[in-house]
């Protein structure tokens, strides 16, 4: 494996809209940190966890074994302790880093400062971390994945891999590197830790290779994986179940929340809902029965919680809830894994989270609200009972939770369409994808279409490298690589400025605010956006408002326009554009010229194009290439207008499939974007 084109210095983000997680880096300089341990009732709480009373049998494990595996409950101590362990029994000496990655953005900067605090140290001193886009600490650089390379190789000895059981692409490809990598480097010591993992399955895993040949006088260490059961659990959590299916979730979540308010002791309450719309709604809905109806009511303070929202309007959740005060998270599974919330003493769980699934057959990726597993629910409930004891109201009934419920989910490297994954491993320089050895199989048709999207994109060549500079350029991209191709071609084209501003725009959820209520007046502010082109260039104009507001809040709440989305989409426009400068991109505007700022999206996306059928009254589209049956979805602009060639950014999966964010197109330009994609035969009868 080689770094092709990373060097140490060169910062290489990764941005994408799930959470996807960093690393909780202890510098070498923790060796000579003895004081941190100021607080006595810190130390106390420590030792009252169950981990604690397995650090001996830990620091042994890790000793003499290259990989441990320690499944324990939630909140028994894993992810904040073990890596102290570690550095107090002095693996952090010489100059050596500990590292411990997290599947999520949000839990890295929580666990960061938790441990610094028990440490008595401040973040970026001597714990650190790195996250995509973010370096408090000043001395460790982004962490993408040639930079985890770089440190894999070069300076860590131990790696804790937590929340394995997520399964998450990242976490999978981490695994599969990671054991590649301990081949090369025996002394590299591995955790896998998990509230819930099949510890068996994944000692299987790392025990199944060849161990390097031993040099005289090398003491190594046991090359197969020790399992270690951490048994007890934080504080009880009661769990509560409804007595008959609910049918409307959101709804559900109202009135469980505000039965709580009026019935249970102080304490603030964090609710899983799965994504932006079905949060807004519920924040709205709240808000307006705290307002309206209560007697108890003023108490409540209602945060929303998900990836789309500014940094700082996240940390909110963390800050200590006011005397007298009750604080409501709602938030998607962003808070779901070693998150501590302080005051969060009940749990409301609706049982379902935003899911991409993905069939290769039909080539399509589709965001499903499907249900959660039961490993997901036991972690969401132990968002509770962390620092005393809590209650869960589950949504759904016992009965479904011991029956029905999957114990765990399906990984998502078998889910998902695998194009940025596989540009992650090229970027590395892994050539052999289809040998690459997975903790999970992907599917080999999804990496095939995988290889074959990359290859029309002109990000592969016909020996399946990355092509220079294209495909070099669009790993470098944090994106979607139909997003980074668009960037690249808008170059070419003269509209990188307005193409940046979409590719923001894309990375947000939804910049509307949601319509409960209001759906007319919702309806009437889009059309006063709404261009005839597409929802893209609807983009452009809401973005072009906003900015010529002086990006003003009252402007946002007049139009139905999302604050905290628009100053999300200025976080990240600037970030790429950073980006775009460095790997030379020409920044131009083609100020009106709609038609280059078309081309140069058929340009990524011309994989998604679809066409409306000819005798189709009824909004009916079939995608070109495998004729599946799609709609505009009714929050696009273009929906009922119904133009004969669009192209879509995704698809979501109600009673049909759904596009989101379409744009309408001339046919010729799938041509001349992918000729080898798209064969003239098969677009000629429409093409007039
Ligand atoms: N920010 C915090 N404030 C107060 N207590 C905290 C905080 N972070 C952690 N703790 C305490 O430390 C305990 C252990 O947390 P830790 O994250 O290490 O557990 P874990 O076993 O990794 O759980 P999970 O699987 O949920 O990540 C928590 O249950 C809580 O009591």
């Amino acid at each position: 494996m080689s770094s092709q084109f990373w060097k140490p210095g060169t910062e290489k983000p990764r941005l994408l809209e799930d959470e996807e997680g960093g690393v909780v880096f202890f510098s070498p300089s923790l060796a000579s940190s003895s004081s941190g341990y100021g607080h006595a009732s810190i130390e106390k709480q420590r030792q009252r966890l169950p981990v604690y009373k397995y650090r001996t049998s830990i620091l042994y494990l890790v000793e003499t074994h290259a990989t441990t595996i320690i499944v324990g409950e939630t909140g028994s101590g894993k992810t904040t302790q073990i890596p102290q362990y570690l550095k107090e029994a002095g693996w952090a000496d010489g100059g050596r880093v500990i590292a411990c990655t997290q599947p999520r953005r949000l839990a890295v900067q929580a666990v960061a400062s938790r441990v610094a605090e028990e440490m008595g140290v401040k973040v970026g001193e001597e714990v650190g971390y790195t996250i995509r886009f973010e370096d408090v600490t000043n001395k460790v650089r982004y962490l993408s994945f040639e930079a985890l390379e770089f440190y894999l190789i070069y300076l860590c000895i131990v790696i804790m891999v937590d929340e394995a059981h997520e399964r998450s692409i990242s976490t999978d490809i981490l695994l599969g590197l990671l054991k590649k990598i301990q081949r090369r480097r025996p002394e590299l010591r591995l955790i896998i830790s998990s509230a819930t993992i099949e510890g068996k399955s994944m000692s299987a895993f790392f025990q199944a290779r060849k161990s390097r040949h031993q040099m005289e006088g090398e003491e190594l260490p046991r090359m197969e994986p020790a399992i270690l059961s951490v048994e007890g659990r934080g504080f009880n959590v009661q769990i509560h179940y409804v007595e008959e299916p609910v049918s409307d979730y959101v709804q559900a979540v109202v009135s469980t929340v505000m039965l709580i308010h009026d019935q249970e002791p102080p304490g603030d309450i964090l609710v899983f809902l799965t994504g932006q719309d079905d949060i807004d709604t519920a924040v709205q809905l709240l808000t307006e029965e705290a307002r309206t109806n209560r007697k108890n009511s003023s108490g409540l303070i209602i945060l929303p919680l998900y990836s789309g929202l500014p940094r700082a309007e996240q940390e909110l959740v963390f800050s200590p809830t006011p005397r007298g005060k009750r604080k409501v998270v709602i938030s998607t599974n962003i808070a779901e894994t070693s998150l501590t919330l302080e005051g969060v003493v009940y749990v409301v769980d609706s049982g379902f989270s935003k899911q991409r699934f993905y069939n290769p057959v039909s080539d399509i990726e589709s965001l499903v609200v499907a249900p959660i597993s039961k490993a997901s629910a036991r972690q969401r409930a132990g968002r509770a009972g962390r620092v005393r004891p809590g209650k869960c109201y589950r949504l759904y009934t016992e009965e479904y939770f011991v029956n029905e419920m999957s114990a765990e989910g399906i990984p998502e490297m078998q889910r998902s369409n695998l194009v940025s994954c596989v540009i992650q491993l090229k970027a590395l320089g892994i050539d052999n994808i289809l040998g690459f050895d997975w903790p999970a199989s992907p599917p080999p048709e999804a990496m095939i279409r995988a290889l074959e999207v990359l290859y029309s994109l002109g990000v592969l060549d016909d020996d399946a490298k990355l092509t220079s500079p294209t495909g070099f350029q669009v790993a470098e991209i944090p994106l979607d690589p139909m997003i980074s191709k668009m960037i690249l071609s808008s170059s070419e084209l003269g509209c990188a400025e307005e193409i940046l501003t979409i590719a923001a725009m894309l990375s947000i959820q939804s910049i509307w605010v949601s319509s409960r209520g209001a759906q007319k007046e919702l309806d009437e502010a889009k059309l006063r956006f709404a261009a005839a082109e597409g929802d893209h260039v609807t983009f452009l104009n809401v973005y072009k408002g906003f900015l010529q507001s002086g990006k003003s809040s009252r402007w946002c709440h007049k139009n139905f326009i999302n604050y905290q989305s628009m100053k999300k989409v200025i976080e990240i426009r600037e970030q790429l554009r950073r980006i775009a400068q460095r790997i030379g991109i020409v920044l131009k505007s083609c100020e009106s010229d709609t038609q280059v700022v078309r081309k140069a999206v058929t340009a990524g996306f011309f994989a998604n194009a679809c066409r409306l059928e000819a005798s189709s009254q009824s909004g009916l589209y079939k995608t070109v290439r495998g004729s599946q049956e799609v709609y505009i979805h009714p929050s696009s602009v273009l929906f009922r207008v119904n133009p004969k060639w669009v192209v879509y950014h995704s698809l979501v999966s109600t009673d049909r499939q759904y596009m989101r964010n379409v744009i309408s197109i001339d046919p010729s330009w799938l041509l001349e974007a992918a000729p080898h994609f798209y064969q003239q035969q098969r677009l000629n009868p429409i093409v007039h």
